[in-house]
């Protein structure tokens, strides 16, 4: 697949002065709310009012969502605002309620890019019809396999796409419910830049306070839009209660957010260097990470010690580290001179905290 400029025609014709909106509440729960919902961001930067109707969850006995009666809601909402409609598919049988409830956008959930054969029976049942179709990205951070769901649209004939960053499973616990692999991402700029790249920060972050701050670095990222999940009383949702925010907080959201946009050479300057130091940004905080992470081992190597009455300084590994960090410093283009003094602060640190854990 190459890159071309008809993937991002369906997102130049809305002739947008803002990033995309898409939101609306996590799963349509009544009438009444998605109604409430959809006039509420009548007037607002949204565009398409999202709403899900099969919701894929974890474990069974959750809700799962109100089924095609809810595509009758969203089918009024928009007769009633004017807004286009959004939903997540994850098979033949819902994109043909969706195409039948006449659902402009149609997104492929993370669980589903997973699997070529879920994508290709979503590929085929959408074959000749014009919607937009968005690809999240698979839960696990396989640039690829996003791609080939990509791919198996396009050669299709789906020529409206785009995808959706919604973060990465990981096993470890973070701050994110779904931890966002910028890098990732980027890549996924840089082959294919007339993507349009959509983020969802309400499935990064898992929590709304958070938003805000995922929001701005995937527009400092030079993403073309958002998808925030929207509630008129998130905290009684029926699904994800916490990563939901009301439509006035979206409005705020929306005012306070940094738009860069690209209109003299001056502009572009600023364009380019925030998004390298957005860039930069996410690489300290990931050595930062590295290096707390480095002396939590280091600790329990101390406590070994301790237990063993061994010497916190151990001459021969330390040497064995330092002569390697030098080869791989080379063949990254960093000089010696860096790494001996990278390390020698990094051994020092190390030799700290075990101090400190000897003498306790
Ligand atoms: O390998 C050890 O024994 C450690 O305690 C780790 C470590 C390090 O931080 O890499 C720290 C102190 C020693 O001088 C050697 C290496």
């Amino acid at each position: 697949m190459e890159n071309s400029k008809e993937m991002r025609g369906w997102l130049d014709n809305l002739g947008l002065d803002h990033p995309l909106v898409i939101a609306g509440p996590c799963s349509a729960e009544t009438e009444e709310q998605v109604l409430k919902i959809a006039h509420d961001l009548k007037d607002t930067d949204v565009t398409y009012l999202r709403a899900g109707i099969w919701k894929p969850r974890t474990r069974p006995g959750n809700f799962e969502g109100v089924g095609a009666l809810g595509l009758k809601w969203l089918q009024k909402a928009k007769e009633e605002t004017g807004m286009l409609t959004a939903t997540e598919v994850a098979n033949a049988a819902h994109v043909k309620l969706a195409l039948e409830h006449d659902i402009d956008l149609l997104w492929i959930g993370a669980r589903s890019t997973v699997s070529p054969f879920i994508v290709q029976e979503i590929a085929d049942a959408l074959k000749g019809t014009d919607k937009v179709v968005l690809v999240k990205n698979p839960v696990n951070p396989d640039l690829s396999l996003w791609l080939g769901g990509i791919e198996r649209l396009y050669s299709s004939d789906i020529k409206k796409l785009g995808v959706i960053h919604r973060g990465f499973s990981t096993y470890e616990k973070t701050k994110y419910r779904n931890i966002p692999e910028w890098q990732l991402a980027i890549e996924l700029q840089n082959k294919f830049p007339d993507l349009p790249l959509i983020c969802d920060p309400s499935h990064i972050t898992g929590k709304r306070d958070m938003i805000f701050d995922v929001a701005q670095t995937a527009l400092d990222l030079n993403f073309d839009g958002l998808m925030i999940e929207t509630h008129n009383d998130p905290d009684n949702a029926w699904s994800d209660a916490a990563q939901q925010v009301t439509p006035d907080t979206l409005v705020q959201i929306m005012k306070d957010l940094k738009i860069r946009k690209e209109s003299d050479a001056e502009a572009e300057y600023n364009n380019k260097l925030g998004m390298l130091r957005a860039q930069i940004d996410i690489i300290d905080n990931g050595l930062i990470d590295t290096l707390g992470k480095r002396m939590k081992i280091s600790d329990e190597i101390g406590t070994l010690k301790k237990q063993k009455n061994v010497a916190v300084l151990q001459s021969k590994r330390w040497n064995e580290i330092l002569g390697r960090m030098i080869l791989e410093g080379q063949e990254k283009g960093l000089s010696e001179e860096f790494i001996l003094k990278m390390f020698k602060a990094i051994h020092q640190e190390s030799i700290n905290h075990q101090e400190k854990i000897l003498k306790a």
